[in-house]
């Protein structure tokens, strides 16, 4: 059974601590004691909010379910310790620099960043933009007020531009937009509304390219505890530790 750091103790924490029935999760690290002790309790794992004493447990991959920063703060210590990290806040990974130099470290160490498809899907075939670069790629992403914290009258666009400079401003909201950007070869467009009368996270896909064109709608179910989060987004990352050691691979 494989076993697994959790970095990140909140919503998706539990989801995977209180799912975890293929995978074992030896240690578990939060900034906040209190929620490492509590996940910790459910899962039987021990807790930690010093990284350096989470690092000396058994495990052999990381999952990140915290946040873009703490991507940027753990991550290059995790591969350099002979282990894989899976990460769900992708958004850390639109710096071009970071990125460049995490994969070099996971290059010269044999490790492997293993990005989720999260709380959308399609981002398997949309990789082949990086054979055959779309013309475009586009992600409106509408969620309700209490997903983004704040309050709205109306449906109201919040952001237009780059998936990049989208994600400095909502690094809790937007990861996606990102992850399909690597997917597929290229920094995806991002509109992001805010809509009193939306129930769910709703991420619409357009893209165009030379093999066709492709529109997708996923209605998310927002995460119990976190109303950011869509559910499937934990659901996501439950799959791709599932399947890990399994020696047929489905999907490109
Ligand atoms: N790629 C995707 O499709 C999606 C990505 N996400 C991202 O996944 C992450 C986890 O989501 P949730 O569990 O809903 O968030 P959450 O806010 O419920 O839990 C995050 C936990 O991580 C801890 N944390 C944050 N920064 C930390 C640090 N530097 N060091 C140690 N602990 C730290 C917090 O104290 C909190 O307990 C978020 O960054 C979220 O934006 C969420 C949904 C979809
Ligand atoms: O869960 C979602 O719908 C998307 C999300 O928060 C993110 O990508 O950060």
């Amino acid at each position: 059974m494989i076993k697994i750091g959790l970095l990140g103790c909140g919503n998706v924490g539990h989801i995977i601590a209180t799912h975890a029935e293929s995978i074992q999760v030896t240690a578990v690290f939060d900034i906040i004691p209190g929620r490492a002790e509590t996940l910790a309790a459910l899962c039987h794992a021990r807790p930690y909010t010093d990284f350096d004493a989470f690092m000396q447990e058994d495990f052999s991959i990381v999952v990140e379910a915290a946040s873009v920063d703490a991507v940027r703060i753990y991550s290059e210590a995790v591969l350099r310790s002979g282990r894989d990290i899976a990460v769900l806040s992708a958004g850390a990974l639109a710096d071009d620099e970071f990125r460049e130099h995490l994969i070099e470290v996971a290059r010269e160490m044999g490790k492997k960043i293993r990005i989720p498809s999260g709380a959308i899907v399609g981002l398997d075939n949309l990789k082949v933009g990086q054979i055959s670069p779309p013309t475009q790629l586009l992600l409106r992403t509408t969620k309700p007020p209490a997903s983004l914290g704040m309050t709205a009258e109306a449906p109201t666009e919040i952001f237009k531009g780059l998936a990049h400079e989208c994600i400095k401003q909502y690094p809790k909201n937007i990861n996606v937009a990102v992850a399909l950007g690597l997917a597929a070869g290229r920094d995806a467009d991002v509109e992001l509304w805010v809509d009193p009368a939306a129930e769910r996270n709703i991420h619409e896909l357009f893209v165009e390219g030379d093999f066709g064109d492709i529109y997708v709608r996923v209605r998310n179910v927002p995460s119990p505890d976190n109303p950011a989060t869509s559910y499937m987004a934990a659901l996501s990352i439950l799959t791709l530790l599932k399947n890990l050691e399994n020696p047929l691979v489905v999907g490109t």
